[in-house]
């Protein structure tokens, strides 16, 4: 049994707010030391800490969840931030200081197959994903009732060769009016436009229904049949212009045996579609994910 990689259940925490510090930047001795001092020295509980010390590429990625207790004073993100760029200021690199309690905007665009959207949307209604779904997108109306009755906007978005432009103008002006902080596509079958993909860097994650870097593009399932596999399986990745060649986040996979064709291979592969992505979507939204190249480090 796998320890859960969330954070603490609030009711569990000291009392106090509860923060998550995120740093990416060139390794060198003492940046543990620096940032725990800092922390230290403003009285904080250290809740949890991840590191990783990529020595092959001179890269140091490292996360802390932390309280601090207002008796001591408590500057709120943007104070402890502000206080902790004059100690990251000489380690080259990026920081994120952000309130532990911040839930995420999510947009998810969704084609014919809904059954990750589903899950997603059942895991952010009982709190398991502690993310907010600001709204779903879709090229058909099939999923319309669903979403409606989780009391969340769908927005019926159709596309065509011709109408792909407009179509994805328009979703990047719900991303504007809602203030999507992450878009994921769950099963959406269109190809983004390679602007749209870069405009999107490290903030939309798809599901691609197979074992990265095999049966990349689509009917992955038939061409997993043609191929006599003996397991099939799904990879969340964040999109780039190359199809299905974002940095992977999550994967899993499901044995499956000859008897198996196309559509129970499909049918089989559901649930770890379903499991990678609701993994990939919370690890990014817990600030769990860090780009590094075409790969990704992730602190769980
Ligand atoms: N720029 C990117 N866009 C998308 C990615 C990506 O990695 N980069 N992932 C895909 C999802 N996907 C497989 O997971 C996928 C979706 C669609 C197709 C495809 O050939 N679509 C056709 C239209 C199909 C249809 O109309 O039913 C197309 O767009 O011409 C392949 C793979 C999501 N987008």
């Amino acid at each position: 049994m796998t320890r859960p990689t969330s954070d603490p259940a609030p009711d569990r925490l000291p009392s106090g707010s509860a923060y998550v510090l995120t740093l990416d930047c060139p390794e060198r001795p003492g940046l543990v030391h620096a940032v725990t001092g800092f922390l230290l020295e403003r009285h904080a509980d250290i809740l949890e800490l991840k590191q990783f010390d990529d020595f092959r590429a001179g890269r140091f990625f490292l996360r802390v969840h932390f309280v601090l207790d207002a008796a001591h004073g408590d500057p709120g993100a943007a104070g402890l931030s502000e206080e902790f760029a004059s100690v990251a200021g000489d380690f080259g690199g990026t920081f994120e200081i952000r309130d532990a309690d911040d839930r995420r905007r999510v947009l998810i665009m969704v084609s014919k197959f809904g059954h990750a959207l589903n899950d997603l949307l059942f895991r952010a209604r009982t709190g398991e994903l502690a993310v907010d779904v600001v709204a779903v997108v879709s090229n058909h109306p099939d999923h319309q009732g669903l979403v409606e009755w989780h009391g969340i906007p769908f927005f019926h978005v159709p596309v065509t060769r011709e109408t792909k432009p407009q179509a994805e103008e328009r979703l990047l002006e719900l991303v504007g009016q809602y203030d999507v902080e992450l878009v994921v596509l769950a099963r959406y079958m269109q190809i983004l436009s390679d602007g749209l993909a870069r405009e999107l860097t490290g903030r939309a994650i798809n599901i691609h229904h197979s074992f990265l870097p095999s049966f990349k593009g689509a009917k992955p399932y038939h061409q997993a049949y043609e191929r006599g596999v003996k397991t099939v399986g799904a990879t969340a990745h964040y999109v780039s212009s190359d199809l299905d060649e974002g940095p992977i986040i999550s994967q899993q996979v499901q044995e499956v045996d000859h008897a198996y064709g196309p559509e129970e291979l499909v049918a089989a592969g559901r649930d770890t579609e379903c499991k990678a992505l609701s993994n990939a979507v919370r690890w990014h939204c817990e600030g769990r994910v860090f780009l590094h190249g075409n790969r990704t480090v992730i602190l769980r």
